[in-house]
């Protein structure tokens, strides 16, 4: 399974719908691909939070519908990194300014272009500000299966919590897909954590950052594939914009849980 991260550039400058346009054009170039990987808020930058609101979108919102028609052109199952969803109904008051509404939720879409999965972000960065203040958490942990594999789901801060890897493995994910606006100043924590949820999950992770500084806030980049052993596959040597691609054997992950099975040795559930 080839499996392709792209570590898209997110220049204020740039209209959010040319981005749009732009990552779908890159989707399509991964055609050759099994899975491509989007980070987390491309369109609006998972820093700029005076915009969350205003760029908001429904889940078959302008983002949704570009990526579903790549994902159909490429024919490959797409992570299309996360949105803003504004989900009508879901307590606020439809308002612009509300933000009652708000979730930061990753799409992914099937092959044939259909939104097989949503995953609202659980656990939201900021502490008691950012995105803690402005959207609401997530309550469900996202399984995806896939023809070869299962895919466990997480995005950015949700990296830092090991049990959400832990309750994804339990359901079965071999997989593991973090699409993130990880910032420079904690790069070290980035690599470091992505390599653990490996090891201590026994599973691939496919961990997929963005470019570029949103808000003033350099991006770390480096996105990375690492296999169940904890070695790197491959990965992006800096912040610039990045296809990071390589290839994975499902069956090593059952190499890997059987020939050390450490996961079996567990006492505390
Ligand atoms: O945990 C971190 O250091 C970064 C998390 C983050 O930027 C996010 O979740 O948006």
């Amino acid at each position: 399974m080839r499996a392709s991260l792209i570590q898209l550039d997110v220049d204020p400058d740039e209209p959010v719908e040319a981005r749009r346009v732009r990552a779908a054009g890159l989707v399509r170039e991964q055609s050759g691909s099994d899975l491509v990987v989007l980070p987390e808020l491309w369109t609006v930058g998972a820093f700029s939070y005076d915009s969350f609101a205003a760029e908001a979108e429904p889940l078959d919102g302008p983002t949704a519908r570009i990526m579903s028609e790549a994902a159909r052109d490429a024919r490959v199952w797409l992570h299309a990194g996360s949105v803003v969803e504004r989900a009508p109904g879901a307590g606020g008051d439809g308002t612009p300014d509300d933000r009652r509404d708000l979730y930061n939720t990753a799409l992914f879409f099937s092959p044939d272009g259909e939104l097989v999965h949503a995953y609202r972000k659980i656990h939201r960065f900021g502490f008691d500000r950012g995105e803690a203040a402005l959207m609401s958490a997530g309550a469900e942990p996202a399984t995806v299966p896939l023809p070869t594999t299962t895919l466990g789901l997480a995005t950015c801060y949700d990296l830092r919590f090991p049990e959400l890897f832990r309750a994804l493995t339990d359901a079965g994910a071999k997989t593991l897909v973090v699409c993130a606006g990880w910032p420079a100043r904690r790069a070290a924590h980035w690599s470091l954590l992505a390599r653990a949820r490996a090891v201590e999950n026994q599973a691939y992770v496919l961990a997929c950052g963005t470019a570029g500084t949103h808000a003033g806030v350099p991006q770390a980049g480096r996105s990375v594939i690492v296999d169940p052993w904890g070695e790197t596959l491959a990965e992006a040597e800096d912040a610039g914009e990045r296809v990071v691609t390589a290839e994975l054997d499902p069956a090593y992950v059952d190499t890997v849980r059987a020939d050390f099975p450490v996961l079996r040795d567990r006492v505390l559930r």
